[in-house]
């Protein structure tokens, strides 16, 4: 993944929701297609997204025993996606079966997509990993062991939250992606997220990439929404 994207994630319903959402965009866009989209339209979705020319982040999460999601990935290498994700606390056998499986399924001609590691929710907080996941470290150590096994485990990246980025960073590398959604503008609602950021302080912090769902996709004006968030993560507001 280059160029640090702006990342449109797509949680609708239908195919055809999702379509003529894309439509009133005018350029190319790299759009997240997730659970919701994916469990209701199949494979079939991410072949029309890709002939409209935007690039995909298959967001799927996987998180299963290791042969399961080998298997499953050979499978999805097939849509020729651009980022993937799994879930980190699935452990680092299962990653690195993630990997094996994406390369058997590259070697029919697909390109292997950059695979992510989901850390901890952007809807975690840190009492709700205390006092209902009994998980005792700190939120951020959690994150930052979860980063290290994913670099271990070959991982390009993490998704995580802004506020981890700098940190993570310190830990594996400049090239290691972080790819960070909980993405408000200053003047939105958190709704279900918690460790939300603006795509200004994302910029500042370094992000890899914004995944932006309900800032645009429910906004009035969802082209002045996208411009909006644009201009902050390109840096071109003070
Ligand atoms: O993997 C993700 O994309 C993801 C991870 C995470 O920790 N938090 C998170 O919100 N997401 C996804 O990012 C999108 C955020 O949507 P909005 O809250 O509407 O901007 C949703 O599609 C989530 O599935």
């Amino acid at each position: 993944m280059k160029n640090r994207p702006l990342i449109l994630a797509l949680d609708f319903d239908t195919r055809e929701k999702a379509l003529q959402f894309v439509q009133i965009f005018e350029e190319p866009l790299f759009v997240k297609v997730g659970m919701e989209l994916f469990y209701q339209e199949g494979p079939s979705i991410i072949e029309e997204l890709q002939r409209s020319g935007h690039q995909i982040f298959l967001d799927l999460k996987l998180h299963d025993i290791p042969n399961t999601v080998k298997q499953t990935m050979k499978g999805l290498a097939k849509l020729g996606v651009d980022l993937i994700t799994i879930h980190a606390a699935g452990g680092r056998d299962m990653m690195e079966a993630a990997i094996e499986g994406l390369e058997a399924g590259a070697q029919s001609g697909n390109k292997r997509p950059d695979v992510v590691a989901v850390t901890q929710l952007t809807s975690t907080s840190s009492e709700m990993l205390k006092n209902e996941l009994l998980i005792e470290k700190p939120l951020l150590e959690t994150v930052l062991h979860y980063a290290e096994n994913a670099k271990k485990s070959g991982m390009s990246g993490v998704v995580c939250s802004v506020h981890e980025v700098s940190e993570i960073r310190k830990t594996c590398g400049p090239s290691f992606l972080t790819v960070t959604p909980g993405i408000r503008l200053a003047k939105d609602r958190a709704q279900d997220q918690v460790r939300i950021a603006t795509p200004k302080f994302a910029k500042e912090q370094g992000a890899s990439a914004i995944v932006v769902g309900r800032t645009i996709t429910k906004a009035e004006d969802p082209v002045a929404a996208y411009n909006e968030v644009k201009k902050e993560w390109e840096g071109k507001v003070e």
